[in-house]
This record gives structure tokens, C-alpha cells and sequence, in this order.
């Protein structure tokens, strides 16, 4: 019998990091044979089940992740920008699918994860749950179908320790709308408005950042005009419809050849 591939989890600690360990200890179709955490973490060295306060698992927590990496087919990563291309290098070395949900990466960064994908299979998404994924291509087909009288809005709000705005996911929705719109986002978009503003230029893509207590991540698409208005949105309640995206991507990546992906390419959507 072949074993099933084993997965890696990075920022094992984290918010996201504790829900894919769960997440994939509960699975039929993946092991977990890794967790990593920064240098200097307090659970470093202890058991990853014990440390978030179970049974134990029989997988320590290390801050080697090369090592973690060199005996895994896939590393599932949640964690900061800067820790995400110090993993994308290590995952290429170790022929690791790598699947990317930290948001917050600048462009710079995302151009620097071109040479790991010409070794390994990158899957990079500012949200990994197919709802999110499924209204990017309503998003893009709304956008297509009203003028720019049409002001579109993106709202989104998140718990009060989330440390980047706009959201991945906002991102992804606005570029979907610029797409279907048949323009540039980074020649629409608007993202701070503070004081005598002016009035709102028409055909830009306006984006608002709510942080509040212990919010998931809820997503709102305006399309106003005179008259009407039409809202696209998505609430998101537990994190594991993004961790059951995150080792669904994983998977896939397996029969993949080396190459940048993003969650419409596993959804086939
Ligand atoms: N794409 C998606 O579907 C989703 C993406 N996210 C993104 O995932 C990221 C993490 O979110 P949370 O879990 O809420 O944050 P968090 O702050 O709870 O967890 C981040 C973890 O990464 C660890 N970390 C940081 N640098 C590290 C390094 N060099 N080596 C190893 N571990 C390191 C931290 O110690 C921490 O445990 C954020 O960018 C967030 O926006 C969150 C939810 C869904
Ligand atoms: O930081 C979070 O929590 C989330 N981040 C992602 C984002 O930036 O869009 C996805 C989700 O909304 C939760």
C-alpha cells in the first residue's frame, strides 16, 4: 500500500497554523509529519499535540524547516511575508507542492516566488475557501455586466489582531472586478480615503478595512448607483473552510508539474 503524502504546517502555533494541524490529523487522505514555528517559540521541541492541549501526536514542533520539509510532499504555510519566501526556497529545494495562504506579500514578493516554481508546485491564494472562489467569477461576471455608473464598493472585516489591509481576499475580489470591468485595479483603486477627500472618481474601486473583536473574515462586493444597489457577499464563520481548501491544494498540487497555481486552478472554476 502506497502512504498517503505527508503534510508539513508552518506557524504551527498560529491561528490558521492550529486549525490545519486539526485539519489534517482528521484527514484519510494525508499525514501530518511536520509542524514549524519561528526560533525562540515556546512550543519549539514540545509535542504539537500536547502544546495546543490535547493528545500527544508524535510530531515534534521544530524550527529546522528544511529538515521538516525534506520529508514531506507538501507544506502548508499561513504564516508573514518575509517567513513565506524563506519557505518557498526550502520547499523548491525539497520538491515540497508549497501552498501559500499568507496574505500581505507586496508584488516584490510575489515576483521573487517565480524561481521556486520552476522547481515545485506553488499554490498561492489570498483565500482558500471555495465560497470566496466562487465569488470572484460572480464578481468578475456582475462587473462585466453594469457600466461605471455603478460605483463599486469592496468592504471587508476582520478580527482586531489581523495585521494587513486590504484583505488578501479583498484583493482577489477587486481584481476580479477590475478584470471584468477590463481595466487595471492599480490604476482604479482607492484604499485611504481620510479627510477632504474630494468626491469619489468614477470608475474607481474603493476599498474599506473593518477590524473588530474575534470577526472571521467577511467580504462585501457593493455595486451602487442611483437608485439601487446590488451586494455581493461572503461571511466566513471557522477557519477550517480555508484549511479544507489549504489540504485540498495540497493534494492537487501532488499530480501537478512545477508551476505557480491558485485555488480557481484546484476548484476548476
Ligand atoms: N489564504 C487564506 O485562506 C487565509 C489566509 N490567512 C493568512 O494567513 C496568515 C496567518 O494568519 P493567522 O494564522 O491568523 O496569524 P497568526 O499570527 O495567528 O499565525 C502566524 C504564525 O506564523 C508564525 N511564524 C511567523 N514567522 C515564522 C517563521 N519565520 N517560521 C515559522 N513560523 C513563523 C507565528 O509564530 C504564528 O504562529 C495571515 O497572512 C492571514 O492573512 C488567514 C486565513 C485564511
Ligand atoms: O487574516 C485573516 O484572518 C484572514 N486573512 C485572509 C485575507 O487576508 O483575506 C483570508 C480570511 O479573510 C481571513
Amino acid at each position: 500500500m502506497t502512504e498517503l503524502p505527508g503534510i508539513v504546517i508552518t506557524g504551527a502555533s498560529g491561528r490558521m497554523g492550529q486549525m490545519l494541524i486539526q485539519t489534517v490529523v482528521q484527514s484519510d487522505k494525508a499525514r501530518l509529519v511536520g509542524a514549524v514555528e519561528r526560533a525562540g517559540h515556546p512550543w519549539v521541541g514540545q509535542d504539537i499535540g500536547q502544546a495546543m492541549g490535547g493528545a500527544a501526536l508524535g510530531v515534534v514542533v521544530t524550527d529546522e524547516p528544511l529538515e521538516a520539509f525534506a520529508k514531506a510532499q507538501a507544506v502548508i504555510d499561513f504564516t508573514a511575508p518575509a517567513a513565506t519566501l524563506q519557505f518557498a526556497k526550502l520547499a523548491a529545494q525539497a520538491r515540497a507542492v508549497h501552498v501559500i495562504g499568507t496574505t500581505g506579500m507586496s508584488d516584490e514578493d510575489i515576483a521573487k516566488l517565480e524561481p521556486c516554481g520552476r522547481h515545485a508546485v506553488i499554490v498561492r491564494a489570498g483565500n482558500m475557501s471555495l465560497g470566496v472562489n466562487l465569488l470572484t467569477q460572480l464578481t468578475k461576471k456582475v462587473a462585466a455586466a453594469l457600466d461605471d455608473d455603478y460605483d463599486i464598493e469592496i468592504i471587508e472585516s476582520h478580527h482586531n489582531q489581523k495585521v494587513d489591509a486590504p484583505s488578501g481576499t479583498a484583493l482577489m475580489l477587486g481584481e476580479a472586478a477590475a478584470e471584468g470591468r477590463g481595466v487595471a485595479l492599480a490604476d482604479v483603486s482607492d484604499r485611504g480615503r481620510d479627510g477632504i477627500t474630494g468626491a469619489r472618481q468614477k470608475g474607481d474601486i474603493g476599498f474599506v478595512a473593518v477590524r473588530g473583536g474575534d470577526i472571521v473574515g467577511e467580504h462585501d462586493v457593493m455595486f451602487a448607483t442611483a437608485g439601487e444597489r446590488i451586494i455581493l457577499r461572503h461571511v466566513a464563520s471557522d477557519r477550517s473552510v480555508f484549511a479544507r481548501g489549504a489540504l485540498k491544494a495540497a493534494l492537487w498540487g501532488q499530480s501537478q508539474k512545477p508551476g505557480e497555481y491558485d485555488m480557481l486552478d484546484v476548484l476548476g472554476l
